[in-house]
């Protein structure tokens, strides 16, 4: 197939509150959606979930912009692929992960259409669930507002909560919550924030029977991991500390962790999604389904892969209305009493709102084949 038209719409959508975690203070979520359109009109549709600074991992949306639009952008319309795969080898997942997932994305989006496919039965040969649970992730909020927030989504059904944690009051706050409800599924997620000497508050925290505790250690060493799960029954998540297929590797040499958190941004596409998937099978490590306050775009194909039967535990995937009043997809995502329907359609089983798609558009760019 041939790309004839990219389309890349730089959105600005406005956040219902502030999202605090250790590293990040978020109000609104600026993000890059990519149109790709073939020879014969089809249109797929993808997400770059950089964020504006560093906070998170190294690439941000202005260099993805950058990147997409003078290098691999051309590169695509210049020449015929087969299968959105074959991209992989000329894109640059590693210090372009979510530019390049981004892309990747929308050619899956589109070549499932192509099929009448959808886009798990084009890149998984697996049964899938017709329904996921829901997760609802909690920011780093003051202990009153976070015990009241988790008793309104309890009684919208949530059944998962994760919640985000520093080393100054991380252990008082999940104490809290613990006490309140002794059999919540509950995680923390520390950002990468505790230093070695705060180890003795990880081992607080190992005592309150937490689903696993995601990237606990601001050292960025495999080794640390490693000399910490041995201190705690409480299994370790990496979520930023795993990138490549490579670190992966790397992670599971060295018993550094016991659980993955997969989001497809962060490690380059659903190619290299499906690969860190595989080897977390081959090795016993539990993998479960993250999210990136990202439009309904990216948040869809999460809901997606979660249906995978094998999942550790419920995914952060809520809601479209937690976070934005209006999403671009349509129907928006809806957890009702803890479920989330997976879309049976073609490609991502969701149309785009290209109304709400432009309101929310703050720079517009359209590349064609004919211009090059
Ligand atoms: O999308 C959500 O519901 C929240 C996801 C979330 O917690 C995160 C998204 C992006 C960056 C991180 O700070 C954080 C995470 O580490 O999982
Ligand atoms: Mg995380």
């Amino acid at each position: 197939m041939w790309i004839n038209k990219i389309e890349v719409f730089h959105l600005s959508m406005p956040m219902k509150f502030t999202f605090k975690s250790a590293q990040a203070l978020l109000n609104h979520r600026e993000t890059l959606v990519i149109k790709v359109i073939d020879e014969l009109g089809t249109v797929g549709y993808g997400e770059v979930v950089a964020f504006n600074e560093p906070f998170y991992t190294q690439e941000t949306l202005p260099d993805s912009k950058r990147v997409l639009l003078n290098r691999f952008l051309p590169q695509l319309l210049a020449r015929e692929i087969k299968h959105p795969f074959e991209i992989h080898p000329w894109m640059d997942n590693v210090t372009y992960p979510m530019a390049t997932a981004g892309v990747e994305n929308a050619l899956l989006d589109l070549f499932a259409r192509r099929q009448h496919q959808s886009i798990m039965d084009t890149v998984f040969h697996e049964e899938t669930q017709d329904a996921i649970y829901a997760g609802m992730v909690l920011g780093d909020l003051e202990i009153t507002h976070l015990l009241n927030q988790i008793d309104d989504y309890l009684q919208e059904g949530y059944a998962r909560f994760k919640i985000k944690i520093k080393p100054e009051d991380g252990f008082f706050k999940l104490k809290c919550i613990r006490e309140k409800y002794p059999d919540l599924m509950l995680l923390a997620d520390a950002n990468r924030s505790f230093r070695v000497e705060q180890i003795p508050e990880l081992k607080k925290i190992d005592e309150l029977g937490l689903l696993c505790l995601e990237e606990p250690l601001a050292e960025e060493n495999f080794l640390a991991y490693q000399k910490l799960q041995e201190q705690l029954t409480t299994p370790i998540c990496m979520d930023e500390s795993i990138q490549t297929v490579e670190d992966l590797k790397k992670a599971i040499q060295f018993k550094a962790c016991q659980v993955v958190n997969i989001k497809v941004g962060r490690v380059g596409g659903m190619y290299y999604a499906q690969q860190m998937i595989e080897l977390c099978r081959q090795h016993h490590i539990h993998f479960w389904i993250g999210s990136m306050m990202e439009s309904g775009i990216s948040k869809i194909l999460h809901v997606h892969l979660a249906s995978l039967k094998d999942n550790y535990i419920p995914g952060d995937l809520s809601s479209s209305r937690r976070y934005f009043s209006e999403d671009v997809i349509q129907p928006e995502i809806i957890a009702s009493q803890g479920l989330i329907q997976v879309p049976k359609g073609p490609g991502l089983g969701v149309e785009i709102d290209e109304d709400i798609l432009k309101s929310l558009t703050i720079n517009h760019a359209i590349l064609d084949r004919d211009m090059l």
